[in-house]
């Protein structure tokens, strides 16, 4: 016998789980305030909990387990103020914890004396290991706790006829109890509460700690829903932690099972591996269409608020939030993102389908209060599609494309270099010390005259050994300088050229690629000016300057 045993299955071979599908947000209860603090190096102070508790009302949570008041002066303090100082908007619904114990339950009544709403929360272990371990009761006792102590809830609340109340129990570690037990003392408080489809009882099935693959709690919710007597007379809430990872898999399996409530966390804190999150969820709903309920539309502020509250990070690759979540180090990512944001915006633009499908982004960085700054960042895993994708986007700058491949290779041996992340700002400036040079050969004025559908040019050109005149003609500006320096005794050749403009009204500025063939080899200039032909020409000596550099560096004659 090993130290470590498999988990049971459920048998339940009509299963209908597998073939459904989530239509629709389940009901919201955050325990943060309840289950997330109990399980805080520092619990929150009442500063945390009120900065908690009204982030969680803007989100637009419903209902809210704001402690446990009997195990707490701070967790009752904080009950008593937010009853006496009407801090609790109209539509939302407080919930407390208590366990089931006599004294316990008496102190939860006091706290909550003069609520206009709440959800008195009734836990009481009823697995094996906790009957036998920790609470030495055999089943009928096991049951006669949670019976009893529903019958003491149920009369503190007929004494308290002010409050509306809603009665939830849990029977905890549902996970690994005998699901016939689970489901007797169930049934037996759903009748000691007197429960109806008038008067519904939160039933909570916790995953106290997740000890099984999701499909098996799946099973284990579909079971118990169909084994209800009268199934209308309670809600099923699921309450998932973390354990094996898959806390979100088996809330939505649940969902699928038949469940209408999730309690869990904002971004999963909670005991140990933490609870299910409930952002990460109901993001997993807006990105198939359905509207979440909760207003998730700028995540980045709440997470900062609940790392203040918890006092603990939220990892940079949490889904849809952490810093990392939008971003792209790798070229075949960058290349794929950048090919999908232009095929969106040429969508949008031409009144095509809206429909978000841009590869490697789940979700639009803009639908949660995001931006596309850091979709894509480059490190030495990078390619050609990133650099050129920074370059356009913060800097206005849309390479050609052999231009892209060409400085790809530039950024690649400083990301090599440094071993670093290579900024938009890094690129831009290498661009800028590679292609726009203005020495040896610097435009220093120029004349253009347009004469029997020719163009001539007469330039002064600051060279390496003095000024230079240059004379001639072409059918353009480009064509007619490129002429007149074969006339010096150049020999260079236009391959290609590219211009477009960047910025917008009074700085607006054009920029120009020429590519020339000097001594038999391709070398690119860029030129920058706010004339569209100056920036050509100044371009094309750019491009001579890199070729007089890679000539004195290589030997390679560039004078014919
Ligand atoms: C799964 C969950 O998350 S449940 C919520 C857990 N949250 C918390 O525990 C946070 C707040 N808790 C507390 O402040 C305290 O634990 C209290 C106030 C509830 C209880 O404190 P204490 O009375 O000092 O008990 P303590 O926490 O040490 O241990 C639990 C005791 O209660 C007993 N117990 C547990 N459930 C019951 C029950 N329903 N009826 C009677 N006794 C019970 C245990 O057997 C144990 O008794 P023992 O000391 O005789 O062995
Ligand atoms: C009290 C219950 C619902 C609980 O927190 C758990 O089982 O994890």
């Amino acid at each position: 016998m090993g130290k470590y045993r498999p988990f049971d299955i459920v048998a339940l071979d009509d299963r209908q789980w597998p073939g459904k599908r989530i239509e629709r947000a389940p009901i919201w209860a955050s325990v943060d305030l309840r289950d997330g603090n109990q399980s805080l190096i520092d619990p929150m102070d009442g500063e945390r909990k009120w900065r908690f508790f009204e982030l969680l009302v803007s989100l637009g949570f419903k209902q809210i387990e704001v402690g446990f008041p009997s195990a707490s002066q701070t967790d009752f303090d904080f009950l008593r103020e937010l009853i006496e100082g009407q801090r609790v908007p109209n539509d939302v619904t407080l919930q407390v914890l208590t366990p089931a114990r006599a004294p316990l339950i008496r102190r939860t009544f006091e706290a909550l004396s003069g609520a206009k709403r709440a959800i008195v929360h009734l836990y009481n272990a009823t697995s094996p290991l906790f009957r036998e371990t920790v609470l030495g009761l055999d089943r009928d006792g096991c049951k006669r706790l949670a019976v009893e102590h529903t019958a003491l809830v149920r009369r503190l609340m007929e004494e308290h006829p002010g409050t509306d109340w809603t009665f939830q129990y849990s029977p905890e570690h549902f996970t690994t109890t005998e699901l016939d037990f689970s489901l007797e003392v169930c049934e037996a408080v759903l009748d000691t509460f007197g429960a109806s489809p008038e008067r519904r009882v939160i039933l909570n099935l916790p995953a106290t700690v997740e000890v099984a693959t999701a499909n098996v709690y799946a099973d284990q919710v579909e079971w118990f829903c169909r084994h209800l007597r009268v199934r209308e007379r309670a809600i099923i809430s699921l309450h998932p932690h973390n354990d094996r990872g898959t806390g979100i898999a088996a809330a939505e399996l649940g969902l699928m099972a038949g469940a209408d409530r999730i309690e869990g966390t904002l971004f999963g804190n909670g005991e140990r591996t933490g609870n299910v999150d409930i952002v990460t969820l109901a993001m997993n709903l807006f990105i198939q269409g359905i509207d979440p309920e909760l207003d998730l539309s700028n995540l980045t502020p709440v997470m900062r608020e609940v790392e203040h509250c918890n006092q603990l990070p939220v990892h940079p690759r949490h889904p849809y939030v952490g810093d990392l979540v939008f971003t792209a180090f790798s070229g075949s990512h960058q290349d794929a993102i950048k090919k999908g944001m232009a095929s969106h915006r040429a969508s949008l633009a031409s009144g095509g389908t809206p429909l978000w499908d841009v590869p490697y982004l789940p979700v639009d960085p803009l639908d949660v209060g995001r931006n596309y700054e850091a979709v894509i960042r480059v490190n030495s895993q990078s390619g050609k599609g990133g650099i050129s994708y920074l370059l356009e986007q913060d800097h206005g700058i849309a390479l050609p494309r052999r231009l892209a491949i060409e400085f790809s290779q530039v950024v690649q041996e400083i990301a090599d270099r440094t071993g670093r992340e290579i900024t938009s700002q890094m690129i831009h400036r290498a661009f800028l010390d590679e292609y726009r040079l203005d020495a040896p050969y610097r435009l220093l004025r120029q004349r253009i005259e347009e004469r029997d559908g020719e163009v001539a040019i007469a330039a002064e050109i600051e060279g390496p050994q003095g000024g230079l005149s240059v004379s001639g003609r072409g059918n353009g500006p480009l064509s007619a300088l490129v002429h007149g320096l074969r006339g010096q005794g150049f020999d260079i050749d236009v391959i290609d050229y590219h211009e477009n403009s960047r910025g917008q009204g009074a700085d607006a500025e054009a920029i120009a690629f020429v590519e020339l063939r000097a001594a038999g080899r391709p070398v690119f200039g860029v030129g920058l000016h706010v004339n569209t032909t100056t920036a050509t020409l100044i371009a094309a000596l750019s491009a001579l300057s890199r070729a007089m550099r890679q000539d004195e560096v290589e030997g390679v004659a560039l004078s014919v």
